[in-house]
Order: C-alpha cells, then structure tokens, then sequence
C-alpha cells in the first residue's frame, strides 16, 4: 500500500462519520454557501509571479514543518505578499490541518483559497464550499475518470474553480475534460516522495492552452520558477519553502519581490 492509498482508506472512514455527524442539508444551510467565490485561475492569469502559497504543518514526506503559527497570521502575511491564492490543508491525521483552518483563514483574508483535501465524495465538495474554499483540489491518481467528471461538474456548479493534480502522462490523458480550470503538475513522486521538476517540464506540451498549467511542490527558487515559465507555467503552489520559516508571509513577500525584478 502507498501513501496514497493509505489515506484515502483514512479518507472513506472519516467521510462516512461525518456524514452521520453533520448533514448535508446542513452544511447546506452554512452562509458561505451565499457566498460569491474568487477565481484562483483569473488571478492566476493576470499575475507575473503567479505564488500560490500553502499553510502546511507536516506531511508524510517532512514530517513535522512549523506547528507552532497560527493560520490567520499566514493568511494576513501571505495576503499581504501579494500571492495569487492560498492553500490550505484541511487533513487531519497526515498533515496536521483541519476544516477550522480554512474557516479561520476565510475570516482573515479576501483572496482565492483552495481546500488541499484528498476529496473523494461529493460530501467534502459541499464542505469545501460551507467553510469557504473558491477551489477544490480533485487528485488524478485517486479517482477514475467518472469520478473526476461528477465531482468537477459539482464543484463547477457551486461556482468553485477546480484544480486536477497528475504525476504522470496517464492520469492527464485520462482526465483532461472541460470542467477543469486548472491543471497542476505535481513534482512530488508519492511512492517514493522524490522531488523533480522534470516532471513539470515533461508534461507541459500535453495541456492543452485552455487551462492554467499550476506546478506544484518542490520549488523553493527564484530560478526554478523562471525556468517553469518557460514552459508555460503560469502557477506555482508552495508549501515547505515558506512554511519552514518563522514569518512564512515576510518570506513569501520577499520571494515575490525578488521574483518582481
Ligand atoms: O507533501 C507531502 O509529503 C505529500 C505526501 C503525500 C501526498 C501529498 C503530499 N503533499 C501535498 C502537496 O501537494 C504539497 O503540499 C504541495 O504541492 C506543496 O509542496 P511543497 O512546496 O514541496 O511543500
């Protein structure tokens, strides 16, 4: 069993207790669900520097990276930056975050946010929407074409942009459809947590120019980035390089202003 596969078995539990704990018609009835979401991929589009930046406690392949911040304080930093858009973590049990942090960065800031979530089921898709989230991330490696259908046609529904994660030249052909607005590349092998940004460059010539091409983990270079560029990298998701830091929005900020030059 991979990494992969051991969450999302997590994943199915902990989906079926939530649905006993909190309904649908529920989560339904949240105020957010009024809410007007902002596009990742507009903001995307329009910026020269392109940072979506992650709060990320630990992960399977760092283990522990800060606990010790509090999530409205990066948020405000990472606004403040100047970022495209935020990720936040919301699993629990391998990467420390929860729904209460995307709550409580929604309080703090105005910007895209994108729920960072192994999302299997429909559930978690109204859920994104009720605590705040303008992006899902929907995973190639864990979901069948179908699947990747039906959860992208609700999200879209709900006015939520939606970010497909691959690794490999399979799982893109499988799942490129037009209720995807972005396409991220991720850089992290997930059998084997190795980091290469070949894996973006590899890829590149097979989206197609109707989605933002996102890369995705492993950056922590000015240089990186300016080479992803040009293969028409318009994103760029970054959680460690930032998170590892005391003050993750002064060093988002300063990454970004020297991006600027
Ligand atoms: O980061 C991991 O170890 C990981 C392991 C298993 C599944 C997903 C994982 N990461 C999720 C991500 O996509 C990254 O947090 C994100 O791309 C930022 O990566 P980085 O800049 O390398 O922290």
């Amino acid at each position: 069993m991979n990494i992969l596969d051991k969450i999302v078995a997590d994943k199915r539990k902990e989906v079926d207790l939530k649905k006993s704990l909190i309904t649908l018609p529920q989560l339904e009835a949240s105020v957010m669900m009024e809410r007007t979401s902002v596009s990742l991929a507009a903001s995307l589009r329009k910026s020269n520097t392109g940072i979506i930046a992650e709060h990320k406690r630990r992960s399977p392949s760092k283990s522990v990276i800060n606990q010790n911040l509090n999530v409205q304080d990066v948020a405000k930093g990472y606004a403040n930056a100047g970022v495209c858009g935020m990720s936040v973590l919301t699993d629990g049990k391998y990467f420390g975050g929860s729904l209460d942090d995307l709550v409580l960065a929604r309080a703090s800031v105005n910007i895209p946010l994108l729920r960072k979530e192994f999302i299997i089921d429909e559930y978690q898709i109204v859920e994104a929407k009720a605590y705040g989230a303008d992006v899902i991330l929907l995973i190639a490696a864990i979901l069948s074409r179908e699947e990747t259908k039906t959860l992208s046609e609700l999200a879209k529904s709900m006015g939520l942009d939606v970010l497909l994660e691959v690794h490999n030249e399979e799982e893109l052909q499988k799942s490129i459809m037009p209720s995807l607005d972005m396409l991220g590349v991720n850089n992290r092998n997930l059998k084997t947590f190795e980091v290469s940004l070949d894996t973006s460059k590899s890829l590149s010539e097979q989206i197609p120019d109707d989605f933002v091409k996102v890369s995705e983990s492993g950056i922590s270079s000015i240089e990186a980035i300016q080479e992803l560029k040009k293969y028409g990298y318009q994103g760029f998701l970054i959680g460690e390089n930032f998170m590892k830091t005391d003050d993750p929005g002064t060093s988002a900020k300063m990454f970004i202003d020297e991006l600027k030059k």
